[in-house]
Formats: structure tokens, sequence, C-alpha cells
């Protein structure tokens, strides 16, 4: 007899293929205005819709944000760019040790409305609010998965306990514990080179694994090394902001990673099409 899959299951399938395009995937972080700040944004892209039009200009393939942004910019992006809607969020205006709690900002029927691909939380994982993030997270996702949508969880290890949270041993920790969590995608940090973020892509245990891109590089040449060793390592992309509203020409930058994540072509050949 023919298995028939479940209306969620045959959802979450083509949401998700929305998002991994040929099984990668180049996402535009855009939830900095509360996580950061405006004072993330050089002052020509504070303007949400400035930055937007460029970066759907340029082809990425879904954006990342909350769903107050996505509510007033929808006519940039719609039926031109998947959608994520981050459902959690803090600001850095809270007391310093209280920033290691993602609160509710938003709902997954929000992210049903807006007509979303998926949702996304963050998890501090080592965090002293770790519990109550989790209770968080299992609620989003149960929602999410009555709705037939994938969660993307932001696996962000921080917390007292942790020195280094680039270290290779605490992220590879996260991703597996997102894996564990549930997630259908799981965003990380870098661990620096191919072979560590090799090991983090096993403990992620056949979930896909996209790079947080992090603060904004120096040389183009070398943020574009750093995606590429993600992809050798068995990532499957990026969710990238800084690096993208923060560089001169984000429209160049966004065709760069896309080279690299989507042509293989490598950094060198793909940091050229930043001098055209
Ligand atoms: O790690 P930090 O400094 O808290 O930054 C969190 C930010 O990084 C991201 O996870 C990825 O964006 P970046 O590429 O700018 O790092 C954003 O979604 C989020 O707002």
């Amino acid at each position: 007899m023919s298995y028939s899959p479940t209306y969620n299951e045959v959802g979450k399938r083509i949401r998700l293929s929305r998002i991994l395009r040929n099984d990668r995937a180049v996402v535009f972080a855009f939830d900095h205005g509360v996580e950061h700040g405006p004072s993330d944004f050089p002052p020509e892209h504070v303007n949400p819709r400035v930055i937007l039009e460029k970066v759907v200009d340029a082809g990425v393939d879904a954006i990342m944000m909350l769903p107050g942004i996505a509510r007033i910019t929808w006519d940039i992006w719609g039926n031109k760019t998947a959608l994520i809607v981050k459902v959690t969020s803090k600001t850095n205006l809270r007391p310093k040790d209280e920033r290691l709690l993602q609160s509710p900002f938003g709902y997954v029927e929000d992210a049903v409305a807006l007509g979303a691909d998926a949702v996304a939380a963050t998890v501090y994982w080592g965090s002293q609010y770790e519990d109550l993030m989790l209770q968080r997270w299992f609620t989003i996702r149960e929602s999410a998965e009555t709705y037939g949508l994938p969660c993307l969880q932001l696996a962000y290890p921080r917390g007292p306990a942790i020195a280094n949270r680039y270290d290779v041993e605490i992220v590879r920790y996260g991703a597996r514990a997102a894996a564990e969590s549930g997630a259908d995608l799981i965003k990380t940090y870098y661990t620096g080179n191919l072979e560590t973020f090799r090991e983090v892509v096993r403990a992620a245990s056949g979930i896909p694994v996209l790079m947080s891109g992090g603060p904004r590089r120096e040389k183009e040449i070398d943020f574009l090394r750093d995606v590429w060793n993600v992809i050798q390592a068995g990532g499957k992309g990026v969710v990238v902001g800084r690096n993208i509203f923060q560089h001169k020409n984000p429209k160049a930058m966004i065709k760069a990673v896309k080279a690299v994540v989507h042509e293989d072509k490598t950094p060198e050949e793909a940091v050229k099409l930043l001098e055209q």
C-alpha cells in the first residue's frame, strides 16, 4: 500500500523547498532592528524598504524578519522571495543579564497569516533562561507543525558556563540539541574553519545547517571563504545580515554569496563580482 503523507507533511515539504533551492539557501537575516537596535544599520539602510529592495532585486532565496517589518514591506518581497518569520527576539535595552532570554515577538498564527514559508526562534543553549526558552520553543514548534510550517532554530550557545561560544565543542553541542529539539533547519555560528564546521554538521544528524553571518568581516574575501568552508563542510548555506546590509554594495555581496552557495564558485571567483 502506498503511503499518503499528511497535509502538514506536504505543506512542510513545499515550504522548505521554497527556502532550500536545490538543497542550498542564501537567507537575508533582518531582525537586527530589535536584536541590536537601528544603530546596526548604516544611515541609508535604516529604512527597511531601501535594503529589502536591494536584497530582493539581488535574488536572495529568503528573508528572515519579525512580523511587524514583514507587514510593512510585503509589497517588496511578496511572491518574489520566501519569508521566514522570527517569532522571538529581545532588545539590548534590557539589563545585561536579561539579554540571554528570547521573548515571544509574535505568534505562529502571525506567520501563517503573512504567508510565511517557515518560522524561526532562538534558543540560547546554556543560558540561565534555557528552560524558559525551551518551553517557548516547543510551543512554537507544536503550533507550526499543525500549520505545516518548518521551524528554523537559531541555536546560539551562550551563558555563564560558556567561555567561548564559537568553540567547536560548544557549537556542535548546540547543533545536536537543536536537532534533538525538532528543528527542521539549524542556524548557528561559524567555528572558524572547514574541519571543525564539519563536526557541527555531523552533530546536527542530517538536519540542514546554515551559517550565521556574524559581525562584518573587514575583507569580503574572508567572508566568502567562510561561506565556502561551510558548504565544503556539508553546510547548506547562510543566514546573514550585517555582512550584507553594512556593505557598501549589498546587491553585489548577495550575488557573490549566491555564487559560492548555489554555483560552487570559489571565493576568488565570487569576489570578482564585487569588483564589477
Ligand atoms: O550573535 P548576535 O550578536 O546576538 O547577533 C544576532 C543576530 O545575528 C543573526 O543571528 C544573524 O545575523 P548576522 O549575519 O548579522 O550575524 C541575526 O539574525 C541576529 O539578529
